[in-house]
């Protein structure tokens, strides 16, 4: 009989299952915490059926944030910190989910696998770097060995490197998910995730992939969470108390909007290494704002999230009642929420509850959804992006 690693012929059979129950990961720009969804999948592909079980945030602890803030989008971080975190933010990540699965009493030899996103520490599309020589790159740590080796489940990790091997940004992801889970014939439709950074997927109603698009937009909550922190001591605009205090001011509104990165090609990507209080600083030293006042200055940013998303998609998409469904925790936003309806008057903006998706387990569920692909899936052709399945295999034993 010839040798087989026990691994393979498990991944094998968890491939060959009728229906697979897995928990996906997301840890997100904003750093608010760990999203744990757990599911369930039938089938692959378009024909993919799914549930979610369950779900959970938990949020990180301050220590957490601060140990990951010295490294995250920094140009100039410690080598050390970066190589400690890694295994160290796998190990966490481990501990969280061995929490959650006690939580809802699911014993963890019952979970097929785990998809696992890791936490991005630095995003360089070729566009904002400019380094001669090399091409589009970004960085996840937290290794999937770790949470292989403490949970004792297969888990699936770092799915955005292959998206960069084969010519990607390395992200947006979403649309993999977006197409099997959210298309609809008849019904052009616009997933818009407002996370600290937003994005999103459009969907043609004649169910053509390759007209779906897929996109970074500009900063979703980042900025206003950063502003919050530096000046309200808060970590965020909890239902834009702040922002409805203030009032914009236009003249660093026009400057905010005027980077290069909203003229660019799409389907392009972003983050907090370019969209950061640094940023904010530069224009209002431009436009001699810098003595605004701190609440005028979170309704100014809140705008600039607001007319950037409406400004992308009223030049994009024109159909008549486009139906906008957003998620994130952007979404929960009161003060982006009613911008967008009145500079998008003809659109119905709701959220993808609608579509039986959680709008905060969201970009979890993708992440599990993109593992159950890498097991039993076929690439698809979507738009421009590669035709690709993604993530890293990593075994108990
Ligand atoms: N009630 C609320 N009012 C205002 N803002 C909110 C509310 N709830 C959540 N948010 C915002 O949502 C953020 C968290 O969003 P989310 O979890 O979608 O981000 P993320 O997954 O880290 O981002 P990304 O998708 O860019 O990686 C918070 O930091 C906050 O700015
Ligand atoms: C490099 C990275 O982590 N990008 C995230 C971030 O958060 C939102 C936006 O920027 C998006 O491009 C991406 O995440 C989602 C899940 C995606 O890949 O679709």
């Amino acid at each position: 009989m010839p040798a087989l690693n026990l691994n393979l012929s498990k991944l094998f059979n968890i491939a060959q299952k009728e229906e697979r129950l897995c928990i996906g990961l997301m840890s997100g720009t904003s750093l608010d915490g760990l999203d744990i969804a757990l599911c369930r999948f039938k089938g692959h592909g378009i024909g993919t059926q799914f549930r979610l079980l369950n779900f959970m945030t938990i949020p990180y602890p301050d220590v957490f944030k601060d140990e990951v803030k010295q490294v995250f989008a920094k140009r100039n971080a410690d080598l050390e910190k970066v190589c400690l975190l890694n295994d160290y933010i796998g190990g966490y990540h481990a501990d969280l989910i061995l929490q959650a699965l006690k939580q809802w009493e699911i014993a963890p030899a019952d979970v097929d696998f785990i998809a696992s996103h890791g936490q991005t520490i630095y995003h360089a599309p070729q566009h904002q770097h400019k380094q001669a020589g090399h091409g589009n790159a970004t960085l996840q740590i937290g290794d999937g060995d770790h949470i292989a080796v403490k949970t004792g489940i297969i888990t699936i990790s770092d799915f955005r490197q292959k998206h960069v091997a084969a010519g990607g940004e390395g992200a947006p992801l979403a649309l993999y998910g977006d197409v099997i889970l959210g298309s609809k014939t008849g019904k052009d439709r616009v997933l818009l995730n407002i996370g600290g950074i937003a994005n999103l997927t459009y969907l043609p109603g004649d169910g053509d992939l390759a007209k779906v698009m897929s996109t970074d937009i500009g900063p979703g909550n980042t900025l206003i969470d950063a502003a919050c922190r530096a000046y309200f001591n808060k970590p965020f605009d909890e239902d834009a108390a702040i922002a409805l205090s203030g009032e914009v001011n236009d003249v660093l509104l026009e400057a905010l909007l005027q980077h290069p990165f909203f003229n660019e090609q799409l389907p392009k990507t972003t983050g907090p290494e370019l969209f950061n209080l640094d940023y904010v600083a530069d224009a209002q030293q431009a436009t001699r704002t810098l003595n605004i006042n701190k609440a005028d200055l979170i309704a100014t940013l809140s705008a600039f999230t607001g007319r950037s998303i409406a400004q992308f998609i009223g030049k994009n998409y024109h159909s008549n009642r486009l139906k906008i469904f957003a998620s994130g925790g952007g979404a929960r936003n009161p003060y982006i929420r009613s911008y967008l309806k009145k500079a998008l008057p003809a659109a119905i903006i709701t959220d993808t509850d609608e579509l039986g998706i959680n709008p905060d387990a969201k970009e979890a569920i993708l992440f599990a959804l993109l593992g159950n692909e890498a097991l039993c899936g076929e690439p698809l052709n979507i738009g421009r992006n590669p035709a690709i399945l993604m993530g890293k295999f990593s075994f108990p034993l």
